[in-house]
């Protein structure tokens, strides 16, 4: 099963002027994404979320130059067909939490869902990929802290709190946001990108981050756990040994540019 995998020449950065947003990413990936982030307003965009994310990430790129991911968020009414959507950040601001609330008052159907798009491209000249999470449930008066946009007022299906009456590991887990990261997870995880840095590279494979400083040779990396890695040999133990401080936890079969096989461990 040897594949193509892409080697990246930069981090990925995450681009967003929203630290709740950041705080939540950083939360939810942990250690299973490599990233950084860069505080940046980006234009808020029109049209349909992927789209809107999609164009938020090629601007992204362009001004980082190198890989990025960028999310963006709508909030959804159902009796409005979807709206305020990607418009919300503007509706909270004006007419706030209360103003929400009575935009469906002439409506008996008060159901709503939380779309995350998020959109990760690998530089200004690649076209950026989508990943989107939704959480379906309904507006409420507020209740509860008011230190994220619009938690207060939603209540998502099957829960008797809040966005922000919950604690934030629970709604972490149901979030519209955690959805669309197990996705971006999974594909980073079938990916295999090589993230290089000035002094290290990092390579992500199932969850598992490599320091690649002394694997200078692989290139592009399939993953092949059926391979005999019972069996290293003992000069490729020594490289494993050297770049993990004395320590070999696992080892996988790898593939470099020119199908030579590599072995490393982590
Ligand atoms: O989980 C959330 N819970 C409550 N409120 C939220 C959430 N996530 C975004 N929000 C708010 C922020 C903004 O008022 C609007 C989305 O607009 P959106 O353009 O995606 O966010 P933003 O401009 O704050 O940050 P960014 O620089 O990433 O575009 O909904
Ligand atoms: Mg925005």
């Amino acid at each position: 099963m040897a594949a193509t995998r892409a080697v990246v020449a930069r981090p990925v950065t995450f681009v967003t002027g929203n630290t709740k947003k950041l705080e939540e990413v950083k939360a939810i990936l942990g250690q299973s994404v490599p990233f950084q982030s860069l505080k940046l307003d980006l234009p808020e965009l029109q049209g349909e979320p992927e789209d809107i994310s999609k164009e938020k990430a090629r601007l992204a790129a362009l001004q980082v130059n190198g890989p990025v991911l960028v999310e963006d968020t709508c909030l959804c009414f159902n009796a409005l067909k979807g709206l305020p959507g990607p418009y919300i950040k503007w509706f909270l601001q004006k007419i706030g939490h209360e103003g929400l609330n009575n935009l469906l008052m002439a409506y008996e159907d008060k159901s709503a869902y939380a779309l995350c798009a998020f959109a990760f491209s690998l530089g200004p000249d690649s076209e950026p990929i989508t990943f989107l999470g939704k959480t379906p449930g309904k507006i409420v008066p507020p209740r509860g802290p008011n230190d994220f946009g619009w938690d207060p007022i939603f209540q998502p299906d099957g829960y008797e709190q809040t966005y922000a009456e919950m604690p934030k590991e629970e709604k972490n887990k149901i979030s519209h946001r955690s959805k669309a990261l197990a996705m971006v997870k999974s594909h980073f995880a079938e990916a295999g990108y090589t993230f290089q840095t000035d002094t290290s590279s990092y390579l992500v494979l199932t969850g598992w981050i490599l320091h690649l400083d002394k694997i200078s040779q692989i290139r592009h990396a399939g993953l092949d756990t059926t391979k005999d890695w019972q069996n290293p040999k003992n000069d490729w133990n020594r490289v494993c040994k050297d770049n993990k401080g004395g320590k070999v936890r696992r080892r996988f079969d790898m593939w470099g540019d020119d199908q030579q096989r590599f072995r490393t461990c982590f």
